[in-house]
C-alpha cells in the first residue's frame, strides 16, 4: 500500500472531501483542518493550494484522524495497515506489535521510482515561496513538517532510524525542527556530534507508505532500524530508491523528498506550534537545530499530508497516544507483569495510559498496592516509551481500557486520591505538557503518578461488586427479551 492508494482508498470509503477552490495556505487550510479533527469529519484533500508551483504541491489534512461514524471510528488509521475500517483500537495495536519479536525484513533497494518524477537542486526552488502552511495563528513559522518521515542513520550506518518530528521554514533552503532526546533523532544527533564527522546525512520523505509513517510514529526499541519492523509487520519488503545527494534510501513511492543535511552546530528560532496538548503559548521560541535542503523530489501531482495538531483529535492522539501505549504493553508483558492492554484515552490529550490488569496473575504476585504500584511506575517511567505519560491507571478486568468512560468509572469510585496513588519524581517528564514546560516545578523532571484503581479486593484476584448497569444488573433472559422487543416492538432506537 502506497499513501496514493491510500488517499484512493480514502475516496472509496467516502472519507474524503476534495477541495478544488484555491485554498490560501495562510491559515486557511489549517483553520479547515483544524475544524475537520475537533468534528471527526471526512479528510480534506486540496488540490489547489494558492502559491503552487511546478506540480509542489497539493495537501492532505488530517491523515489519521477519526472518523463519526462510530463503526468506523478508526477507520483512516486502520486503513493506514490494510486492515478493515472497522478495526478498533485494540486491533490496530495487536497488529504494529505482531512484528516485534519478527526477523526484520530490510528493504528491497530499486534504481528508481515515482517520487524521481521530479527534480529540483539548489536555486532552483525556494522553501518560503512554497505553498507551506501556517497552521495555528500564533506559530512560530510554517510547519512544513508535521506528517513527514526523517531518514538518519547512525554514523556506524548499523541502524537506519524513520520518526516523525515537527519542522517549520527558516529560510530559502533550510527549515529547523524539534531534535530532542530520547527520541531517536536526538540519540543520532548526539551520536554524529560526538564523532566529529560533521552535518549529518539526512532525508525527509513525505507521503511514505502509510504503514511506514505508522512505525515513524512509533518507539521501537534503540538500534531497531522502522523499515525492517515494516517488513516484518506486512511481510514484503518496502522498497527504497537512493537519494540523489547522499547515500540514504527513501520510499520509491513516497510523494515528495527533502535532501540534505541536518547540522550538529547551526541552530535558529524554533516554535511556538499549536501543540498535542491543544495550546499554542505565543513568542515561546527556542534554539533547534537547522536542516539544510540541498534537493527536493516528487511525483507528478504530489500530496503533502499534513497533520494539524491541538485540542482532540488528531494524529497526535491516534498515533502517538496509542503507539507509546503499545510499547508500554508489550514492555510490561515482557517484564512479566499481569497487563492485557494498554491505552492513552485521547480525553486525556494522551497525557495518562490506562492499563489493565489480569487479577488472577496479580494475586499469584503476593505483592502489596504500593508495591506494585512502585513496581509498575519505576519500569514505566524508566522507558523512552513512558515519557510522554504523566498519570498511569491500574484498571481490574471489568474496565475496557481503550472505552475512556470505563477508565473515569474506574478511576473516579475505586482510587482514593492520595492514599491509593504513587508519585514519581526522579524520572524524566514531557515539557510539551503545559504543566510541565509552562508551570510550577521542572520542566523536564518528575510530576508523574501511578493512580491504583484495582480495589484491595482485585490483588486476591476477587471483584465482590456488580456494575448497576444493564449489562451486570440483569440475568440473561430479562436482557434478551427486552433486546429482542426493544426497536421493533418499542420503537427504541437501534443498537449502534
Ligand atoms: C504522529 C506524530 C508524532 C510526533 C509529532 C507529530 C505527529 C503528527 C507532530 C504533529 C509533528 C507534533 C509533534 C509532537 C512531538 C513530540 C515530541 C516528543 C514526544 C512526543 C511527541 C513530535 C516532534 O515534533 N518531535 C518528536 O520528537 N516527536 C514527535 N512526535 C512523536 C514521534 O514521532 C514518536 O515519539 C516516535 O516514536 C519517534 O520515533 P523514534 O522512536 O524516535 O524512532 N511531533
Ligand atoms: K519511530
Ligand atoms: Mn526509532
Amino acid at each position: 500500500m502506497n499513501f496514493r492508494s491510500f488517499v484512493e482508498a480514502l475516496k472509496e470509503d467516502g472519507d474524503l472531501i476534495e477541495i478544488n477552490e484555491e485554498i490560501d495556505p495562510h491559515l486557511e487550510a489549517g483553520a479547515i483542518i483544524r475544524k475537520v479533527c475537533e468534528t471527526n469529519d471526512k479528510a480534506p484533500l486540496f488540490n489547489n493550494m494558492k502559491g503552487a508551483q511546478a506540480g509542489l504541491w497539493r495537501i492532505l489534512g488530517a491523515p489519521a484522524s477519526l472518523r463519526s461514524n462510530a463503526k468506523e471510528k478508526y477507520g483512516r488509521i486502520a486503513r493506514h495497515l490494510g486492515l478493515p475500517p472497522t478495526a478498533s483500537m485494540k486491533d490496530i495495536i495487536d497488529k504494529m506489535l505482531s512484528a516485534a519479536h519478527a526477523e526484520p525484513i530490510p528493504p528491497n533497494i530499486v534504481p528508481d521510482g515515482p517520487v524521481k518524477e521530479n527534480k529540483l537542486f539548489g536555486d532552483e526552488f525556494d522553501l518560503t515561496t512554497l505553498p507551506a502552511p501556517l497552521l495555528h495563528q500564533a506559530d512560530g513559522g510554517k510547519y512544513i513538517q508535521t506528517y513527514g518521515m526523517h531518514v538518519l542513520q547512525t554514523p556506524d550506518k548499523k541502524w537506519t532510524n524513520w520518526s516523525i518530528a515537527r519542522a517549520m521554514v527558516h529560510d530559502k533552503n533550510h527549515l529547523v525542527g524539534l531534535v530532542m532526546e530520547p527520541q531517536h533523532i536526538g540519540q543520532i544527533h548526539q551520536m554524529w556530534k560526538k564523532s566529529g564527522r560533521g552535518d549529518i546525512p539526512w532525508a525527509l520523505a513525505f507521503g511514505v507508505p502509510p504503514a511506514a509513517i505508522m512505525a515513524a510514529s512509533m518507539p521501537i526499541p534503540d538500534g531497531v532500524s522502522e523499515a525492517g519492523y515494516i517488513g516484518a509487520m506486512t511481510g514484503c519488503a518496502l522498497d527504497v530508491v537512493k537519494c540523489e545527494t547522499n547515500d540514504l534510501h527513501v520510499p520509491a513511492n513516497a510523494e515528495i523528498v527533502f535532501e540534505g543535511t541536518l547540522s550538529i552546530s547551526e541552530t535558529a528560532p524554533e516554535g511556538p506550534f499549536g501543540e498535542m496538548h491543544g495550546y499554542v503559548f505565543p513568542g515561546d521560541s527556542r534554539q533547534c537545530p537547522k536542516f539544510k535542503v540541498n534537493a527536493i523530489t516528487y511525483r507528478n501531482g504530489a500530496i503533502m499530508p499534513v497533520s494539524n495538531c491541538g485540542r482532540i483529535t488528531d494524529e497526535t492522539h491516534t498515533l502517538i497516544g496509542s503507539l507509546n501505549a503499545a510499547e508500554i504493553r508489550r514492555i510490561c508483558q515482557e517484564a512479566g507483569l499481569p497487563i492485557t492492554d494498554a491505552f492513552s484515552p485521547f480525553e486525556t490529550q494522551v497525557t495518562w495510559i490506562a492499563l489493565g490488569i489480569d487479577i488472577q496473575k496479580l494475586s499469584h504476585m503476593n505483592t502489596t498496592p504500593s508495591a506494585f504500584r512502585q513496581m509498575i511506575g519505576e519500569l514505566i517511567f524508566s522507558q523512552k516509551a513512558g515519557v510522554t505519560t504523566h498519570r498511569i491507571v491500574l484498571c481490574g478486568p471489568d474496565i475496557n481500557v481503550y472505552d475512556v468512560k470505563d477508565v473515569m468509572y474506574a478511576f473516579t469510585t475505586r482510587c482514593r486520591p492520595g492514599a491509593d496513588e504513587t508519585l514519581f519524581e526522579d524520572c524524566r517528564g514531557f515539557q510539551l505538557i503545559p504543566f510541565m514546560g509552562h508551570g510550577t516545578g521542572t520542566p523536564n523532571r518528575g510530576g508523574k503518578v501511578v493512580s491504583d484503581a484495582l480495589m484491595p479486593m482485585e490483588y486476591k484476584g476477587v471483584q465482590n461488586w456488580q456494575q448497576a448497569s444493564f449489562k451486570d444488573s440483569f440475568p440473561d433472559e430479562i436482557k434478551d427479551s427486552v433486546n429482542c422487543r426493544w426497536s421493533k416492538e418499542w420503537g427504541f432506537a437501534e443498537e449502534m
